[in-house]
């Protein structure tokens, strides 16, 4: 089983992670982790935050000469802002703790529900770990699923598909990704049609920059909206949408709820700070539609076996993967710090307020995309090990080659050589 847990605040010392249930021998460089993460940081919209920090990780157990040993892996993350709030966060806080305790709820945030649930009159107590800086963690350890997806042959891509009321409009086809890379600095990439099978171009794009999406136009619009957001003390909202190509049929199961691999997927992505809605394959479309416009009509031929025309199940049936790439959409509410003054009530005074704001993100959906890839990553990495189990990667790669040769005599004959 693969599982992990992160602990650390956002202006603690650093951020910690533990991995366990890894097979042994998965070589895992820590650039290959730190690439995740300078992705995540990235994005139109970021706030003063993200050019204090230069995420990296560190493996304090588990790896090797750049290789899992099968114990649990221990990463770590310094967090560079530590440097200006030992005083208010180290263990000797003192007098300067009674001056900065944060008694002004943000609607939108944990800051409210978080006080009055674990009792704490110092909002900073909440604010602290529900921060999406926590997040940075969870990059790490969905990086580390993605390299063992890699060895399989799965690719995730993730891109933007909206960002407040500027969308792409609809994606030709499951057949092509058409893709435009934005740099932080507004610089636009070329335009590049991908095509699915051949995934590497597009992975280095998507790579060299951390702000994506299907269309150059769009791409600047969005750029654009998120300028005016800020300019108005506002902040933006949106949704991205993560594929996941090169899936054998049979991850995930319908025999049981908590095994459906549509319950996992989406409880990972809701997981994420400020994700409110998440769709696979057509999604909330789909309820507007008859059948027989919505579900993938099944063919067969000896060279292909089972296969589909369409993807509108989004590579999901019965909570098991088709063997169709995975299409997963998550909404992703506006930031609630706003530099734009909500009404609120001071925990403490009870008195009304309208709330001042020192920094905050205007918008942070590319940033919260590279995090979807990650959960997602993840959510897929732990139905592999559950299905090729095997304790060095030798094993469950020898385990899924098995699969696909048993799936070949079952279901495409000739290309068995039968
Ligand atoms: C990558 C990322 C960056 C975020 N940055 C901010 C931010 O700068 N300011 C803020 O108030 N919320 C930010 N959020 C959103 C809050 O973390 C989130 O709204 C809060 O934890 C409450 O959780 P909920 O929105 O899921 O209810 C960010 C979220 C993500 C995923
Ligand atoms: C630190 C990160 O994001 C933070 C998420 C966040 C929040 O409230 O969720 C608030 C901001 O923190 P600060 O108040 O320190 O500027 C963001 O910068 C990060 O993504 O690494």
């Amino acid at each position: 089983m693969l599982r992990y847990l992160t602990a650390g605040e956002s202006h603690g010392p650093a951020l910690t992670a533990i991995i366990e249930g890894l097979p042994a021998g998965l070589p895992l460089p820590e650039d290959y982790v730190n690439r995740q993460l300078a992705r995540r940081q990235g994005g139109y919209g970021r706030g003063g935050r993200m050019r204090i920090e230069q995420d990296r990780v560190r493996f304090l157990a588990g790896v090797r000469g750049g290789f899992t040993l099968g114990s649990p892996v221990a990463l770590y993350i310094e967090n560079r802002d530590w440097a200006s709030w030992q005083e208010i966060m180290g263990p000797g806080a003192g007098a300067r703790l009674d001056q900065r305790v944060v008694t002004r709820p943000r609607p939108g945030h944990a800051d409210l529900a978080g006080a009055l649930k674990y009792g704490h009159r110092d909002i900073r107590n909440v604010l602290e770990r529900a921060s999406a800086r926590e997040t940075a963690a969870r990059v790490a350890a969905g990086s580390v699923a993605r390299r063992l997806l890699e060895e399989l042959g799965i690719e995730i891509i993730g891109h933007v598909v909206r960002i407040g009321p500027v969308a792409v409009p609809e994606p030709g086809g499951d057949e092509d990704i058409l893709c435009t890379c934005l740099a932080e600095t507004g610089g636009v990439a070329e335009r590049e049609a991908v095509s699915t099978p051949d995934l590497s171009r597009l992975r280095e794009l998507l790579d060299a920059s951390p702000v994506y999406c299907l269309h150059r136009e769009t791409a600047e619009a969005m750029m654009r909206e998120i300028d005016r957001a800020r300019e108005a003390g506002d902040s933006l909202g949106g949704i991205f949408e993560i594929r996941v190509y090169g899936l054998p049929p049979g991850l995930g199961s319908y025999v049981h709820w908590d095994r459906r691999l549509d319950g996992r997927l989406a409880g990972a992505l809701m997981s994420v700070q400020a994700i409110k809605g998440v769709e696979i394959g057509l999604g909330f479309a789909g309820a507007a539609l008859p059948g027989s416009q919505v579900h993938d009509e099944i063919f067969y031929s000896r060279e292909k076996g089972f296969y589909r025309r369409t993807n509108r199940a989004g590579g999901l049936e019965g909570g098991v993967t088709n063997g169709e790439p995975l299409v997963l959409r998550a909404a992703m509410k506006p930031i609630p710090t706003l530099y734009k003054p909500l009404r609120s009530v001071d925990l403490i005074s009870k008195e009304p307020f309208t709330a001042s704001v020192e920094r905050s993100d205007v918008c942070a959906v590319p940033a919260a995309c590279v995090v979807g890839e990650a959960v997602v990553a993840w959510e897929v990495a732990a139905a592999c090990v559950e299905k090729f189990g095997g304790d060095t990667l030798q094993e469950m790669k020898a385990n899924y080659r098995r699969y696909f040769e048993y799936l070949r005599r079952e279901a495409a004959p000739d290309m068995a050589g039968e």
